[in-house]
């Protein structure tokens, strides 16, 4: 039995470039994985097939989860002829904008990397991983990364200075590519992606909290007042910053002073069942 740990992802800042030929979007976007991750046990199995157990009822238990398609890859590119059995122990929220499904899938080609001992380089195991979603590529690696392309080519970069972030998801779920649908390209405002760049390379706090954007958030907004109003809750009770995470409909706010954690998540726990304060983990993870 191999053991994975698969953490999620928030977008420092999401912009969007273009709309590509292919349907999906040119995004140029700063991700950094968090210390809230799902856990993912594999069992090799003699009978050949691929099976899931999944402690979530709302995520499939077949070949639709992400899980299932990592392994189905790996497994047929390499001629594998054995079989395993995938435990997903879920803590990330589901449809969040926090990748837990790609972050699972990621896990997955890490551990029967590992398990099946093929041999397979980081940046190879992440080209695999763009096959199955945009996120893949950059949860195969983890730590801190711009992601260009339809988001599948990274380049790592500092990890951000320390602080706490909380988490906070509305009990709703949304589709990644109705938000995707609705993004108006002629009313962008673009964020500042380089000087979110400047200030990782830096270590500066306040540059970070200054340098955040998405430009899905607003439409997110528009569609979901419950994420308008979780954002200003999250102001008022003293995050440093606030920005949604990918398409939503999860905010995060960045605080920096201990003391402040936990009237924050006090607050916000009072109307929405969702909440976590964590850490940014800031670097790769290891892939031995
Ligand atoms: C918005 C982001 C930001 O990190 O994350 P989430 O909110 O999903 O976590 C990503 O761009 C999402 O990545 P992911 O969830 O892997 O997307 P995919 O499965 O590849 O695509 C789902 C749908 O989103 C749209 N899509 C996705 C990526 C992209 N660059 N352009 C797009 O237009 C497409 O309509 C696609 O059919
Ligand atoms: N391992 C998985 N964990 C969660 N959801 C999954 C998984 N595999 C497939 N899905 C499907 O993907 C959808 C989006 O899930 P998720 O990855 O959690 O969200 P997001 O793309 O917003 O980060 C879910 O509604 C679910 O049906």
């Amino acid at each position: 039995m191999l053991y994975e740990k698969a953490p999620a992802k928030i977008n420092l800042t999401l912009d969007v470039l273009h709309k590509r030929p292919d349907g999906f979007h040119e995004v140029e976007m700063i991700m950094t994985t968090v210390d809230l991750a799902d856990r993912v046990w594999l069992r090799q199995t003699d009978d050949g097939r691929i099976t899931i157990k999944v402690s979530e009822r709302f995520v499939p238990n077949d070949r639709k989860n992400l899980a299932y398609q990592a392994a189905e890859i790996l497994k047929k590119r390499y001629g594998v002829v054995k079989g395993v059995e995938i435990t997903l122990d879920k803590k990330i929220p589901v449809a969040a904008g926090l990748a837990g499904g790609s972050s699972d899938a990621a896990a997955v080609l890490r551990g029967l990397n590992r398990l099946w001992n093929l041999g397979i380089s980081a940046d190879e195991l992440a080209q695999i991983g763009s096959t199955i979603g945009s996120d893949v590529s950059f949860c195969v690696h983890g730590g801190t990364a711009l992601a260009t392309g339809r988001g599948e080519k990274i380049e790592h970069l500092k990890a951000p200075p320390n602080c706490w972030v909380i988490l906070a998801k509305p009990s709703i779920s949304v589709s990644t590519a109705d938000i995707y649908r609705n993004l108006d390209l002629n009313s962008i405002a673009h964020p500042d992606t380089s000087a979110m760049i400047s200030a990782l390379k830096s270590g500066d706090y306040d540059k970070m909290c200054s340098s955040v954007g998405n430009v899905l958030e607003s439409v997110t907004m528009r569609l979901y007042p419950q994420v308008v109003d979780l954002k200003e809750k999250m102001e008022k009770f003293g995050a440093d910053a606030v920005l949604m995470s990918g398409s939503g409909p999860t905010v995060f706010g960045f605080v920096k002073n201990e003391y402040r954690v936990s009237r924050i998540y006090n607050g916000l726990k009072g109307f929405c069942s969702d909440v976590h304060a964590v850490r940014m983990l800031g670097e790769r993870l290891n892939l031995d």
